[in-house]
């Protein structure tokens, strides 16, 4: 299993009162596969993928990333975990402004471990005409498409999105995670996501439903549809 998530507990303590975010949630996928953790805003969506992709840590429980053990790895290997093995996307692209799409994504590739190269990344995500352009001149459709190919080239091992298409429209969107699926394809890589949206959930092949700090359900596909088919 590559991922493996058990028991996981997080609070947060404001003054007197704490907050009991996630309350014992364990979950399972598989290498190469997507999964799709889905619920209302607050339901703890954003710390789990944290306490997964090794930014923030658990009160207690365990979560183990293709054999590693996080919950007991120190600052410094976690931080290697964080930045050699894992690629994010977030809602919004975080590019960095003043520099074109190509300086993009090769700050990130300079500085991995095992770089994929860079134009075979731009030309995955249909990028190869933009990689003089600086981002103001692209579309959110292909600012994400950059974000996603920032994302891929030091070739994580998981890949987090929070919420990949929230700042997106319905054609866009579908061609995003059109995009997502053709990378989980072609280079394997494993894809957990987050997203308010259950049609989304379809294209996964395992979903996580949280509801207040807990699974709610989990929901195994045994065959997923193309993003190209999903409808909302
Ligand atoms: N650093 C923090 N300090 C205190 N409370 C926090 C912190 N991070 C998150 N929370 C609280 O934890 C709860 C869950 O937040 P989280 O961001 O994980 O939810 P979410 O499901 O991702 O929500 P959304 O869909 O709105 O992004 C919320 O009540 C939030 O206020």
């Amino acid at each position: 299993m590559f991922i493996i998530v058990e028991d996981l507990k997080k609070s947060y303590s404001a003054g007197e009162s704490t907050n009991e975010v996630l309350k014992g949630i364990s979950l399972t996928l598989e290498k190469g596969q997507v999964g799709a953790i889905l619920g209302p805003s607050g339901s703890g969506k954003s710390t789990l993928m944290n306490i997964i992709g090794g930014v923030d840590r658990a009160d207690s429980g365990r979560v183990q990333i293709d054999g590693l053990e996080l919950t007991e790895l120190n600052d410094d290997k976690l931080t290697d975990y964080r930045r050699n093995e894992v690629g994010f996307i977030f809602q919004f692209y975080n590019l960095v402004p003043n520099l074109t799409v190509g300086e993009n994504i090769e700050v990130v590739s300079n500085i991995a471990k095992n770089p994929l190269d860079v134009d075979t990344v731009l030309k995955a995500v249909g990028l190869e005409m933009k990689k003089r352009s600086f981002p103001r001149e692209l579309s959110g459709g292909e600012q994400q498409r950059v974000a996603i190919a920032r994302a891929i080239v030091k070739n994580p091992k998981l890949l987090l999105c929070d919420e990949p298409t929230g700042a997106l429209d319905y054609e866009t969107s579908r061609s995003v995670l059109a995009l997502l699926q053709k990378v989980n394809r072609d280079f394997g890589t494993t894809i957990l996501m987050i997203t308010h949206n259950t049609a989304i959930g379809d294209m996964a092949h395992m979903v996580y439903k949280l509801r207040s700090g807990e699974i709610a359900e989990t929901i195994l596909h045994e065959e997923i549809l193309a993003a190209e088919r999903i409808e909302w």
